[in-house]
């Protein structure tokens, strides 16, 4: 998808109407001037058309020849065409591109047309508008991904108040509809949450430079919408009428800058859908603080959903997914992307991965069962759109037979041990599925079904008298075309002869040029009338044969209207059903993303977390799902798991903020990450890769790496590293979950070394997050012997020969050095360079201008402004003993006494 919001996403310009165009170049025209911010797809024939500015627009991001045709007050109009058979691949790079297209088609009979006149245009209109966000086509879909159009909406405008947004969110290929309300702050968050494919925005906002970028940094395209859409009380009413209710509280609390997000996204699918209503689920409503807020860089930084590559593989989403349906993956996705905070309904949702990690076999026969069932959802939303075929009812004949023998099954199998919460809730919705809807559909579909109801030939023989008379008088009648080759044959001893059909002729007799003469003299050519002289052929019509014909055609004609009409019965006997019938799909999709997410625990060596109310984060051997799977694709290595404790026994003592030096290379980013990973599992309901994990609900996720450049924002690397701490400091709460890596390296070292100093010292203090911060600032371990809650943890490595060896263990202490030259060996660097730069260090370290540890500890505090708590500038046991080393004084062995001594006294004071 076009990344830019802000580069212009409408169609060409064209001429505007005018009395002197031609008769069709004025229809164009005037459909044109009606649909002026989209490309115009102008059916004709057997092709889509683009004119003018369009064409060219087309031509060049489709890389199709620009041609003309005829011209338009005296100028050449440019065109390019696309088949109508291959239309929807164009489509598809074209929105992909961020261009919207709307489909022109004729809709009437071009015969109806010459009835008017010789002049008369077939009559013609746009029977949809393709946006990114209003797809519904299997070709232009990822069947694995949801595809979201949010509509945004600005409230709480009162002077002086934070600016609030409310976000409307439909997915027109499932009807799942939300709404949420999000600060400023966290929008850019929230849309990379729910990554829409489109955003709409009142045209008062458009112009909003700032929300443009953020819109276009979520990858969405932006498509400024008339501010009168956004109405509350419209959006509430339509959002009534379509769900048949009389008030929407059953489905939530929404306010009324949601509703008018709402009534904007509503009006919108209604106008792209051209008057077709799309199927929609009972809207939800996401509570503000149910879910854990985890910002866009944070998204990004633990590659939740796609990897720095911008793939899904290398995700955290590839590496836990093991459903087997495409609704299962969405599903997997959508909870994935939004863990919840609520300790009850966290425990719900591993309770029911937890029965079926400990019910082997049922989960083997539910994912077996479930490989069968198709996408119910999306085939019901082309359905409720007058998109869908005959393949579509099969779908959803299958997917209820699916469920019925699900819910039976898990029943059975449950009767004994008692099914969990959520797994029952699956169980009712799954038994709910009408089976009155499947006997019809099994009673009156065909084994083999076409993808287009007009192909005909769906509907089984025997299931309609009336439809099997026309089909036998059509078959028959072929049957006597075929007989009366042989008849034919016989009359005139042409033994070549032979009865062809094409659609210029019909049906015809055609012998080669040497047996033609036989026909054009008496007695036959009486009978035979002769139509076409070819190279080695000549071409006769015959009267009985164009009679039969003519019954053929009728025949046939009559059998597909019979079967359009029973297919338009059953499709609405199924949108009667749509209710149940969507329930059943979300049962399928939940229960496939449950049974997947117990499949990855066994398969993966996960555990069920600990998930409560305290503020406890204690990981037990816990692992990085993503390069653990990588090293086992790799080289086969196995994973080194590590502990980590943060936030105590009860919250208040303890360690709360771990920092972790070591050498580059050492594992310090897996090791942050993993436990940013399992943070955001367990708040989903998944097992997490630990030998155990006990997790204290957190409120607000965050994770940062010393940032690369952004040049295309133009800002530098150590201006989006201080925007993103400056977000956190100000956000960060005692329930957060922090993880900084190699924070202030951006810099010169010492302005980065002091602004790593203060913000780890008021994430202790004032934030009091559980926080993991990694540093090459050796320097910072001073600090965090200091801080009362703070400890210092490192990777250990072994020095061997002159080469180190990674052991990937995290022990507590500090490291004494980075090794980056060793590291820089590893890499390749020449060796003069290594050799040059090894000289360098020991020069440095000689001449060391940087402070000592212990000397900057004592400066401090460095913002009094913080109000640190009583105590706190006192220097503590551990301090004093610090202040009393003097490292240049000592040999190496004293060196280690007076660490396990100071490790000692750490110890105490925790
Ligand atoms: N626990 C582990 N078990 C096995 N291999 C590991 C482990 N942790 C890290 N590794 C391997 O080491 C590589 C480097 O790890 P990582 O990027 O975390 O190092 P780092 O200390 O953050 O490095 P730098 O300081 O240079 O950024 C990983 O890509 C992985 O292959």
């Amino acid at each position: 998808m076009a990344q830019d919001a802000t580069s212009p996403r409408t169609g060409g310009s064209a001429p505007a109407p005018s009395p002197d165009a031609t008769p069709m170049m004025a229809q164009y025209l005037e459909i044109k001037a009606n649909n002026a911010d989209s490309l115009l797809f102008y059916r004709m024939g057997d092709f889509y058309e683009m004119f003018f500015d369009d064409a060219a627009i087309a031509s060049r991001a489709l890389g199709i020849a620009l041609t003309k045709r005829g011209k338009h007050l005296g100028e050449d109009i440019p065109m390019c065409g696309v088949p109508v058979h291959a239309a929807d691949d164009y489509l598809q790079r074209l929105i992909a591109q961020g261009h919207r297209v709307a489909v022109c088609e004729q809709t009437e009979d071009p015969a109806e047309a010459k009835k008017r006149g010789p002049k008369a245009v077939v009559r013609r209109d746009v029977v949809r508008l393709v946006t990114p966000g209003t797809l519904t086509e299997e070709s232009l879909l990822d069947a694995r991904t949801h595809n979201f159009l949010t509509a945004l909406f600005r409230g709480g405008n009162k002077e002086g108040s934070e600016p609030s947004f409310a976000l409307a969110t439909i997915d027109i290929s499932t009807g799942e509809l939300i709404a949420a309300s999000a600060r400023l702050v966290d929008l850019p968050g929230e849309l990379a949450r729910i990554r829409p494919g489109e955003v709409l925005v009142g045209e008062d906002l458009a112009g909003d430079a700032d929300l443009r970028r953020l819109i276009g940094e979520a990858g969405a395209a932006l498509t400024p919408c008339p501010r009168a859409h956004f109405d509350s009380v419209r959006g509430e009413r339509s959002l009534k009428e379509r769900l048949g209710v009389a008030a929407l509280d059953a489905f939530g609390d929404f306010t009324r800058a949601e509703l008018a997000a709402l009534g904007g996204l509503l009006t919108y699918v209604e106008i792209t859908q051209v008057g077709r209503a799309p199927l929609l689920r009972p809207p939800r409503k996401e509570a503000a603080g149910s879910l854990l807020l985890i910002d866009a860089a944070t998204r990004t930084n633990l590659e939740l959903a796609r990897s720095n590559q911008g793939a899904r593989a290398g995700s955290l989403l590839a590496a836990v997914d093991r459903t087997v349906t495409a609704a299962g993956a969405r599903e997997l996705a959508s909870r994935l992307a939004s863990p919840l905070t609520d300790e009850a309904d966290v425990n719900a949702r591993l309770d029911a991965v937890s029965y079926l990690v400990s019910e082997p076999r049922l989960r083997g026969e539910l994912r077996a069962a479930l490989k069968s069932a198709p996408d119910l959802a999306r085939a019901l939303a082309r359905l409720a759109l007058g998109r869908g075929g005959p393949r579509d009812l099969g779908s959803v004949r299958q997917a209820i037979i699916a469920a019925l023998d699900l819910a039976a099954h898990l029943l059975r199998t449950g009767e004994a041990l008692g099914l969990p919460r959520e797994l029952m809730s699956i169980v009712e919705r799954l038994a709910a599925a009408p089976p009155e809807i499947e006997q019809s559909l099994s009673a009156a579909l065909a084994p083999e079904l076409p993808v287009n109801a007009r192909d005909g030939g769906f509907i089984r023989s025997g299931f309609s008298g009336d439809l099997d008379e026309h089909r036998n008088l059509r078959d028959g009648s072929r049957q006597v075309i075929a007989g009366l080759q042989a008849t034919y044959a016989d009359a005139t001893g042409i033994k070549g002869l032979k009865v062809r059909h094409n659609n210029v002729l019909g049906y015809f007799v055609e012998v080669t040029a040497l047996h033609a003469p036989t026909l054009t003299k008496p007695p036959h050519v009486e009978t035979f009338l002769h139509r076409q002289t070819m190279a080695n052929a000549v071409r006769f019509s015959r009267r009985e044969l164009a009679e039969i014909e003519a019954r053929i055609t009728s025949a046939a004609d009559r059998a597909l209207a019979l079967e359009l009409d029973i297919f338009a019965k059953l499709v609405d006997e199924v949108l009667g059903e749509e209710q149940a019938l969507s329930a059943a799909n979300a049962a399928l999709a939940e229960l496939d993303h449950y049974a997947g997410l117990a499949e990855l625990a066994v398969e993966q060596n996960c555990v069920r977390p600990k998930v409560d109310g305290s503020l406890v984060f204690a990981v037990e051997e816990g692992r990085h799902p993503m390069v653990e799977q990588n090293l086992k694709r790799g080289e086969g290595a196995s994973f080194i798991g590590n502990d980590c404790r943060l936030g105590g026994g009860d919250g208040e003592d303890g360690t709360r903020v771990l920092v972790v030096t070591g050498p580059n290379m050492a594992g310090k980013s897996t090791f942050l990450r993993q436990n940013a990973l399992i943070v955001v599992l367990a708040q989903s309901g998944c097992f997490v890769p630990a030998k155990a994990a006990h997790i204290g609900i957190v409120d607000r996720l965050f994770s940062r790496v010393g940032a690369a450049d952004d040049l295309a924002r133009g800002r530098s690397t150590f201006m989006v590293e201080m925007v993103e701490t400056a977000a956190i400091l100000n956000q960060a709460t005692a329930r957060s979950f922090v993880v900084l890596d190699e924070i202030g390296r951006g810099t010169a070292t010492f302005d980065g070394l002091s602004i790593a100093w203060a913000t780890l010292e008021y994430l202790h203090e004032v934030n009091r997050s559980r926080v993991l911060f990694a540093t090459h600032y050796h320097e910072l371990t001073a600090l965090a012997d200091k801080l009362a809650h703070a400890a210092n943890a490192t990777v250990e490595v072994k020095e061997w020969r002159d080469e180190i060896v990674f052991l990937y263990r995290v022990i507590k202490g500090a490291a004494d050095r980075s090794y980056g030259i060793h590291v820089a060996k590893l890499a390749g660097l020449p060796g003069p360079v290594l050799a040059r730069a090894g000289e360098v260090l020991t020069e440095l370290e000689k001449a060391d201008g940087r402070p000592k540890p212990a000397d900057l500890a004592d400066d401090l505090p460095l913002f009094q402004a913080a109000r640190m708590p009583p105590g706190f500038d006192e220097p503590s046991p551990l301090e004093q003993a610090l202040q009393g080393l003097n490292p240049d004084a000592m040999t190496p062995k004293e060196a280690l006494e007076a660490l396990y001594r100071l490790r000692t006294l750490l110890e105490d004071e925790a």
